[in-house]
C-alpha cells in the first residue's frame, strides 16, 4: 500500500469522502487521490518523494508555480505582525486599488474569502439593486457552491430550475434559468419570455468548469446587449479567467464590460481570497454603504492580501502573459501531434494560461453537449497512463488545465513525451 493509499484511508475516518472538496478523491477518474507532502515550481511531490509536474496549480491559483521565492519571501515579512484583525488595513485598500486598476470595470470592490462567497454576494447584489428574483445561468458552468447556483435546467427548454443537489429549495431553483451555453438564440427567447423579472446573468467568460470552452463570436456580445435592453446586471464570473486568461482577465481579451465581476483563486495567490466588484452605482448598495448585506470574519485577510498583492505584482511583469501563452500553445501543439501519430482522435481548446483537452473525433468542442460526448473512458485511462508517468492532470473530464510561469519547456517536452507514451497504451 503507498503512503497517499495510507493517509486517504484515515482522512476517511473522519473527513466525508476523505476529502475537503469533492473532485480531490478522484472519482472522476478512479483510483485514491495522490496526496501531496509538498510543491514547489511546477511540481507537486507526494509523501514518498514522487515528483509530478503539475497542471492543476490548486485549480489555477499557482500561475506563479509553487512556493514562489518573492511570494513565501512577502508572507513571511508579514506573519509575523499577526495574522488576522477583524480592522481595516492599508493592504486591504492597496489589494483594492490594484484590482480596480488591472480591471477597470471594477469601480468598487470587495474582498471574501472564496469564489462561492464572491458569486452568492454579487447575485444577491444584482437582485438587491434590480428588485427581481430570477437569474440566468449555463449548463456546464460552476460558480461554486451557493443554493441559488446548484440548479440545473427544467424539464422543458427555458422552464425554470431544478435543484441540481438535495439541500436546495425547489422555491428558490426555480428563480434561476439555466441555459445552453454559447446559444444567443436560446438567451434572447429567454429575454423575451422573463426579461422584466431577470435580475442578472452569471456566466463564465471561458467556461473552465466543462473542460475549457470558449465563448463563440457573438455569444458575450448578445449578453452585454440583453442586460442593456432589460435592465439586467451581467456579472462576469472570472474566479477562474481572471489574471488567468489576461491580465484584466477574459472580459480584456473579449472587449465586453460586464457590470459587476466575480474574482477568486490567482487573486490570493494560493491563500483564502475572492472579490466582487463592478459597476460604482450598484456596489454603492453593498453595507454598510447601501442596504444590501455581506460580510465576512476573515475577508481581506492581511496575510492573504500580501500573497495576493505579491501575485498580482508579479504577474503584471512585462511579457507574462505572452510567455505564459506560448507554454499553452506548445504543450497543446505538441500533444496534439502525439495524438495524431498515435491515431488517437482528440480535440484541444486553450485560451491564455488555461487549456482543456477532449477525447473526440469532433473538430471542436464549444457546448456542454459536445464536452459530455467525449470518451469519458478513454479520458480515464489516459489520466492513469499520465499519472503513472508523473504528470499530475485536473482528475475530470470536465476540468480545466493550467499552466504556470514555472513550467520550463522540459517539463513541456516530458509531458508531451509522457502523453506519447500514454497514447501508445491505449
Ligand atoms: C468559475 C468558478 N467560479 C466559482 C468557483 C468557486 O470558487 P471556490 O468557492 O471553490 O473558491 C470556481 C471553483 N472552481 C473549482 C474547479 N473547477 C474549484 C475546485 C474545487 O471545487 O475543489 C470556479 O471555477
Amino acid at each position: 500500500m503507498s503512503r497517499s493509499e495510507e493517509l486517504f484511508g484515515r482522512a476517511k475516518q473522519h473527513i466525508p469522502g476523505g476529502v475537503n472538496s469533492p473532485v480531490r478523491a478522484f472519482n472522476g477518474v478512479g483510483g485514491d487521490p495522490v496526496f501531496v507532502d509538498c510543491a514547489a515550481g511546477p511540481y507537486l511531490y507526494d509523501p514518498e518523494g514522487k515528483r509530478y509536474i503539475d497542471y492543476v496549480g490548486s485549480w489555477g491559483p499557482m500561475i506563479l508555480g509553487h512556493s514562489h521565492h518573492e511570494v513565501i519571501e512577502a508572507v513571511s515579512s508579514v506573519i509575523n505582525k499577526g495574522l488576522s484583525f477583524g480592522a481595516p488595513t492599508e493592504l486591504e485598500t492597496e489589494m483594492a486599488d490594484r484590482v480596480c486598476e488591472l480591471v477597470p470595470s471594477m469601480e468598487l470592490v470587495r474582498m471574501v474569502s472564496s469564489g462561492t462567497e464572491a458569486t452568492m454576494s454579487a447575485i444577491r447584489l444584482a437582485r438587491g439593486f434590480t428588485g427581481r428574483d430570477k437569474i440566468v445561468k449555463f449548463e456546464g458552468c460552476y460558480h461554486g457552491h451557493s443554493d441559488s447556483l446548484l440548479v440545473k435546467a427544467g424539464s422543458g427548454m427555458l422552464t425554470l430550475g431544478e435543484p441540481s443537489s438535495p439541500g436546495v429549495p425547489a422555491s428558490l431553483a426555480e428563480h434561476t434559468l439555466t441555459l445552453t451555453y454559447n446559444s444567443s438564440d436560446q438567451v434572447r427567447d429567454a429575454f423575451k419570455q422573463y426579461g422584466e423579472q431577470i435580475a442578472a446573468i452569471i456566466v463564465e467568460p471561458v467556461a473552465g468548469n466543462m473542460n475549457c470552452i470558449p465563448p463563440q463570436a457573438g455569444f458575450l456580445p448578445t449578453l452585454r446587449e440583453v442586460c442593456d435592453e432589460y435592465g439586467a446586471v451581467l456579472i462576469f464570473d472570472e474566479v477562474m479567467t481572471g489574471f488567468r486568461v489576461a491580465l484584466g482577465g477574459a472580459q480584456a481579451v473579449y472587449g465586453i464590460k460586464p457590470d459587476l465581476t466575480t474574482l477568486g483563486k490567482v487573486i490570493g495567490g494560493g491563500m483564502p481570497v475572492g472579490a466582487f466588484g463592478g459597476r460604482l452605482d450598484i456596489m454603492q448598495q453593498i453595507a454598510p454603504l447601501g442596504p444590501v448585506y455581506q460580510a465576512g470574519t476573515l475577508s481581506g485577510n492581511p496575510v492573504a492580501m500580501t500573497a495576493g498583492l505579491k501575485t498580482l505584482e508579479l504577474i503584471s511583469e512585462s511579457g507574462f502573459y505572452d510567455r505564459l501563452s506560448a507554454k499553452v500553445e506548445a504543450l497543446v501543439s505538441g500533444i496534439m501531434a502525439e495524438a495524431k501519430s498515435a491515431g488517437i482522435p482528440l480535440a484541444e481548446n486553450h485560451v491564455g494560461g488555461m487549456f482543456g483537452l477532449f477525447f473526440t473525433d469532433q473538430e471542436k468542442v464549444d457546448d456542454f453537449q459536445g464536452a459530455m460526448a467525449c470518451d469519458q473512458n478513454r479520458f480515464k485511462a489516459f489520466y492513469h497512463a499520465m499519472l503513472d508517468r508523473g504528470i499530475y492532470l485536473a482528475p475530470s473530464a470536465f476540468e480545466a488545465g493550467f499552466v504556470s510561469e514555472a513550467h520550463t519547456d522540459e517539463d513541456l517536452k516530458a509531458t508531451i513525451e509522457a502523453a506519447a507514451g500514454a497514447f501508445q497504451s491505449l
